[in-house]
């Protein structure tokens, strides 16, 4: 195996995954603390502690290959647990999602890899995101599916912005198809720093709805700040992600404080606005921010001779994108929540 005695050495994976954008001959070896490590393909790394284990976790980075900072914190998980400074008590699943759109520093290469999920890869066409759709989708299923008797399974998928936010941290909370909303998973994200959460009204092809709903795992795509080059991220301002998130993997249990809705900004999908024209616009200028509120009435975006005008006094916008391609998602607007009875 040309690459496992450099992965055995430096446990940068992250490396290795860039050097084979599309495909990586699966290896696997077990750590000196019993840990077996299997690497599927390229950007799929797989670890299972020695011992009992009760949780199955999925943490993706990389779907978007722009989006550096969450790639560079499970690179330094990866490289903790296989250099020995990080000894696990869970099985966790690390996916770098597109790693032909890292090396090209774009959000993607011919399709958006966050709307190929939960079988919209079937599509006509192919290419190499549809292609790598459908296996994440797979290492996914056989990982969770894996896991023997009565386990919890989460995949917290990690992103970050193209625009800047109001509210820097916030996270995607899939549809749960009327299944109460978990404040625990609320705590979870206010640990690692993200007190805002929208909470989705309908299905979507994206990689933390195809785990919650295919398999049940409290999933979030969870962004993490604003999309930047390497090197240019402030690694100091992800301290609580990664210390959250490596206390989840490498404990038995974790403890979050007591919720208290007053910490959260919850808000819901008020509209999906589509792209369906090649003339579409905002009024607003790039550097308008995720979470910027409209008053009732006004305009918000231009599709062809369509206008879309606020419904609500204070709809705000979030993800808008003008560039997308046609027929998908070119603007969400959200409005507060309050936590009710479907929040457990
Ligand atoms: O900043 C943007 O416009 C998009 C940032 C990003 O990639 N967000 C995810 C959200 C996925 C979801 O809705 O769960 C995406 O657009 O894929
Ligand atoms: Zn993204």
């Amino acid at each position: 195996m040309t690459y496992l005695a450099e992965l055995k050495q430096s446990g940068d994976f992250l490396t290795i995954t860039r050097n084979n954008e599309f495909t990586l001959e699966p290896v696997n070896f077990t750590l000196d603390n019993g840990t077996l490590v299997e690497v599927h393909d390229t950007g799929v790394i797989q670890f299972t502690p020695a011992g009992e284990t009760t949780k199955d976790i999925v943490l993706s980075s990389a779907v978007h290959g722009n989006e550096t900072a969450p790639i560079e914190i499970c690179d330094e998980l990866i490289q903790h647990i296989i250099t020995g400074r990080l000894a696990l008590a869970q099985r966790v699943l690390f996916i770098f999602g597109n790693p032909k759109s890292i090396n090209i520093g774009q959000r993607f290469v011919d399709e958006n890899l966050n709307r190929l999920f939960n079988g919209a890869h079937n599509q006509e066409t192919d290419n190499p995101e549809k292609v790598r759709a459908q296996k994440l989708e797979g290492y996914v299923k056989a990982f969770f599916e894996q896991g023997s008797g009565e386990r919890y399974r989460c995949h917290y998928d990690l992103h970050t912005a193209i625009r800047g936010s109001k509210n820097e941290k916030f996270a995607v909370y899939p549809f749960l198809h009327g299944k109460p909303w978990k404040k625990s998973q609320l705590q979870f994200l206010l640990s690692c720093g993200v007190n805002t959460v929208l909470m989705m009204r309908s299905a979507a092809t994206t990689f933390s709805y195809f785990s919650s709903y295919q398999f049940g795992a409290d999933a979030f795509t969870i962004e993490l700040g604003q999309v930047k080059p390497f090197g240019e991220n402030n690694m100091a301002s992800f301290a609580k992600t990664k210390e959250t998130l490596k206390a989840l993997i490498s404990q038995e249990k974790v403890e979050y404080k007591e919720f208290n809705a007053d910490e959260f900004e919850l808000f819901t999908v008020h509209r999906t606005i589509n792209r369906t024209q090649a003339e579409f616009s905002f009024p607003f200028a790039d550097s308008a921010e995720n979470f910027t509120g409209f008053a009732k009435g006004e305009l918000l975006a231009t599709d062809g001779d369509k206008q879309y005008f606020a419904e609500v006094e204070g709809e705000a916008i979030i993800f808008p994108n003008a560039n997308v391609a046609l027929g998908q998602r070119a603007l969400l607007t959200v409005v507060p929540l309050e936590v009710n009875e479907n929040f457990i």
